[in-house]
């Protein structure tokens, strides 16, 4: 089997570290061809609970990359880029070829709704990652990647991501793409906004009465628009874990605007204000978020 990862990312080099140690040939397709150029020369260097390996991993930048040639492809770029992705590669891209989405937010399910391939795999990685140089990542936080086939079932893409799973990296098979997001989304709405308008770190909204009651709040809002009528107390828990168990971590929306980067906005609480508006619920703790988030994203 023949994979590549396009984004080489925090997540895109974690995914080729563990791919490659699972045995896989694994291609990463990077934006600039100085990054492919270091990563040659250097390889992939991962850091993970006090260990660091150096994996000889080919990159190529990815106007160059023959994409009709891999079994798998593996889309590990922000959801704000994957639009510019898809138009890029479109022209390579085969029907037999298995897809597999990592975004967080819900944008990116639109981009998959336009294909045909029938092999579609949309997952979410409780993984943390940091990209500390062009070819160095650091494995800050070990989760899972949770994933569930967007069209009905396929045995190749099954087969494909058994592949993958390994005992520190752990892929698990889901029943429902939407279940797998939902999920993702809702500790995602909690967690990131709050902590990025503030600066406090995740575990620090459970130590403030004030900020827990304004994530319950945010809570609230978006579960109702939850299209599975999901368990309330189990989704509300899910959400305190996640803000325990990345106390010490700052929210990707957070690290975003300090660095004076585009966030994820549109994708988590955009779509949220978006559905709201569309079936005429009210959810106005979510839309001063959201507007919040683009003011400061308008003043860089
Ligand atoms: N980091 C984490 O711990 C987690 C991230 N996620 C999700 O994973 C996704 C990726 O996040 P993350 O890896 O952190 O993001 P990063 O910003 O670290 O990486 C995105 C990569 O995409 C590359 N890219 C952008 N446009 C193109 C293009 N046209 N062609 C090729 N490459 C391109 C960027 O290249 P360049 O560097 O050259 O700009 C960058 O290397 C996001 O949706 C995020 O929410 C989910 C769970 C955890
Ligand atoms: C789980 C969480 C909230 C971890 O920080 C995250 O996904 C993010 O920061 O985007």
């Amino acid at each position: 089997m023949k994979s590549m990862i396009i984004g080489g990312g925090s997540i895109g080099l974690l995914m080729a570290a563990y791919i490659h140690q699972a045995g896989v040939d694994v291609c990463l397709c990077t934006r600039t061809s100085k990054q492919a150029d270091a990563l040659n020369a250097d390889g992939v260097t991962l850091h993970a609970e006090g260990i660091t390996k150096n994996m000889s991993i080919h990159s190529i930048q990815l106007d160059q990359a023959p994409i009709e040639e891999a079994d798998m492809l593996v889309f590990a770029v922000k959801s704000y880029d994957l639009h510019t992705v898809m138009k890029q590669i479109a022209p390579k891209l085969k029907q037999h070829q298995v897809l597999l989405f990592l975004q967080n937010g819900m944008t990116h399910v639109e981009e998959a709704s336009q294909l045909e391939n029938p092999s579609i795999g949309i997952g979410t990685l409780s993984h943390g990652a940091l990209r500390e140089s062009a070819t160095v990542v650091r494995h800050t936080g070990v989760g899972e990647l949770r994933w569930a086939n967007y069209h009905k079932s396929s045995s190749f893409l099954t087969e494909m991501m058994t592949q993958m799973n390994q005992e520190d990296f752990v892929v698990k098979e889901e029943n429902s793409w939407q279940e797998v997001l939902w999920s993702k989304l809702l500790v995602n709405v909690c967690i990131n906004p709050l902590t990025a308008l503030t600066g406090v770190k995740n575990g620090d909204i459970l130590a403030s009465v004030e900020l827990k009651q304004m994530m319950r709040n945010v809570f609230e809002e978006a579960i109702q628009l939850h299209p599975r009528n999901p368990d309330y107390i189990i989704q509300w828990e899910k959400v305190l874990q996640v803000c325990k168990q990345t106390s010490q971590n700052q929210s990707s929306m957070l690290v975003d605007l300090r660095n004076k980067r585009r966030t994820e906005r549109d994708s988590i609480l955009g779509y949220l204000v978006r559905l709201a508006q569309s079936r005429n619920v009210s959810i106005p703790f979510i839309q001063f978020l959201d507007q919040a988030i683009r003011e400061r994203e308008h003043n860089f």
